[in-house]
């Protein structure tokens, strides 16, 4: 297992979250009142992680302008310098940290990359891996060996990437990159992850042939996030043709560096939105971008089947709370991410939710189904586990440990369930540094405790 963290000399993304205070409890605050707050957020992982990956393989250098600074994206940039990308930082108008300038240069490999748990790292350094002349072994915390990573490699090897896994179809595994890739026509089963897709395409125009992908599997979720890419690659010059569902195609060309401004994380700001209802308050959100290819702006459809009342305008997403939360039927096999923060407005909801489509979020930083229905359930809940999704049933919580299990959303689902309910204590907060170094100092301003350091 490797453990590293993000060390840009000039910046630290940590402030007082720190991975080294893993074990430690922290109380989740209890709401006094009614929330009225309004806050702005760091940058999207998605984005950050998706526009890093492009300017390493662009054909003049990027400007990321208030990029996200965090245990994701700061593996994102020591992967890629350690794969021959000069990535620094530079001040910016940003508030939560620097702009990264990216100078792509010649993709080298005799190299390790730690991927931490960030899936984007795993499932989209890989393809450049192949690029790259020299092999690089890839390895990540002890919970990324168990997501799946079978697509990636066999993809690649398909696509005329030699790369040895021992057999074991997961991390850790090296990639023998000669400096080119194939490409071509493949297939392959992207139902766990939407991931798998997106790493082949954002690397697609680099390959000798292109690429003609095709998914052929159960299910295919997170559509949104192929959409991002789709549309990440587009601005950098490069068409992703879709002649039909699950297909799509890249000819070889360019990708241009360009100057990007970076949004705001949508779907970091749920549990902040949900606070809004738990309270029965109110909460902004600034910077919200429409357009957006991020799923976080279904929250502005999903939080009024709650009970909630939600407007946008000029750039401000504002949610309020009313008497009680409704449960809700959701199908949202597009939006697995959200689906932890969501869980916890229907556990405090005062009727039954069903939540289905869903399954592949088992294969999240953890098994999200099962941990989701251990810890409400510990705390007196009655959440119940179906095949693709939970059943949660309105039941009087109490206080006790909420277990993160490494996973950044169950702790701010423990935080969003402790708005309500006294004496919860989240188990390893700073894991929430997976994405939102901030989080416990943005909830204690939220909840009106002043600035965050
Ligand atoms: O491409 C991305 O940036 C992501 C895709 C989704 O993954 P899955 O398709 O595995 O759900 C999402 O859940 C994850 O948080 C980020
Ligand atoms: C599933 C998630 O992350 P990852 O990018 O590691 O897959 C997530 O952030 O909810």
């Amino acid at each position: 297992m490797l453990i590293s963290r993000y060390s840009a000399p000039d910046f630290d993304p940590y402030g007082d979250n720190r991975p080294e205070d893993e074990g430690v409890l922290w109380a989740a605050p209890l709401a006094s009142g009614p929330l009225d707050a309004r806050l702005s957020l760091p940058g999207s992982k998605s984005l950050t992680n998706r526009e890093l990956v492009l300017a390493a393989i662009a054909d003049s250098p990027s400007r990321l302008i208030a990029p996200l600074h965090s245990r994701d994206s700061g593996l994102m940039v020591e992967a890629l310098r350690a794969l021959g990308t000069t990535i620094e930082t530079v001040p910016g108008e940003g508030v939560f940290g620097p702009d990264l300038l990216v100078t792509p240069g010649e993709l080298t490999g005799s190299t390790t990359i730690d991927c931490g748990l960030a899936g984007t790292v795993m499932r989209f350094l890989p393809p450049l891996a192949g690029l790259a002349l020299g092999p690089t072994t890839f390895d990540g915390d002890e919970g990324a060996r168990r997501r799946p990573m079978a697509t990636t490699i066999s993809s690649l090897r398909a696509l005329g990437v030699d790369i040895d896994d021992d057999g074991r179809r997961s991390l850790p595994f090296t990639v023998h990159g000669m400096g080119t890739v194939d490409g071509g026509a493949v297939t392959i089963d992207a139902s766990a992850s939407s991931q798998f897709v997106s790493g082949l395409l954002l690397a697609a125009a680099r390959f000798d042939s292109g690429l003609r992908l095709t998914h052929s599997g159960e299910r295919l979720p997170s559509m949104p996030h192929i959409d991002m890419t789709i549309a990440t690659l587009a601005a950098r010059g490069v068409a992703v043709e879709s002649p039909s569902v699950g297909e799509w195609v890249v000819s070889p060309g360019i990708i241009a560096g360009r100057d990007v401004a970076i949004e705001p994380d949508l779907s970091n700001a749920a549990p902040f939105l949900a606070a809004a209802l738990v309270t029965r308050g109110r909460v902004t959100i600034t910077g919200w971008p429409s357009p957006t290819t991020q799923i976080g702006a279904r929250l502005e459809q999903l939080l009024p089947l709650f009970g909630g009342s939600v407007e946008r305008a000029d750039g401000l997403l504002t949610v309020t709370g009313r008497e009680s939360i409704r449960g809700v039927e959701l199908h949202l096999p597009e939006g697995g991410e959200l689906v932890p923060n969501l869980v916890a407005l229907a556990a405090l909801a005062d009727s039954p939710s069903t939540i289905t489509g869903i399954g592949h979020i088992r294969h999240h930083e953890t098994d999200r189904l099962a941990a989701l229905v251990t810890e409400i359930n510990g705390l007196g809940g009655a959440v119940t586990e179906l095949e693709d999704g939970l059943h949660i049933e309105p039941a009087t919580l109490h206080g006790g440990i909420w277990h993160c299990y490494e996973d950044h959303r169950m702790a701010t689902t423990g935080a969003i369930l402790g708005l309500a309910v006294p004496g919860i204590e989240v188990e390893n907060i700073a894991t929430t540094s997976k994405t939102l170094p901030q989080f416990p100092a943005l909830w204690h301003t939220m909840l009106g405790g002043g600035s965050p350091a």
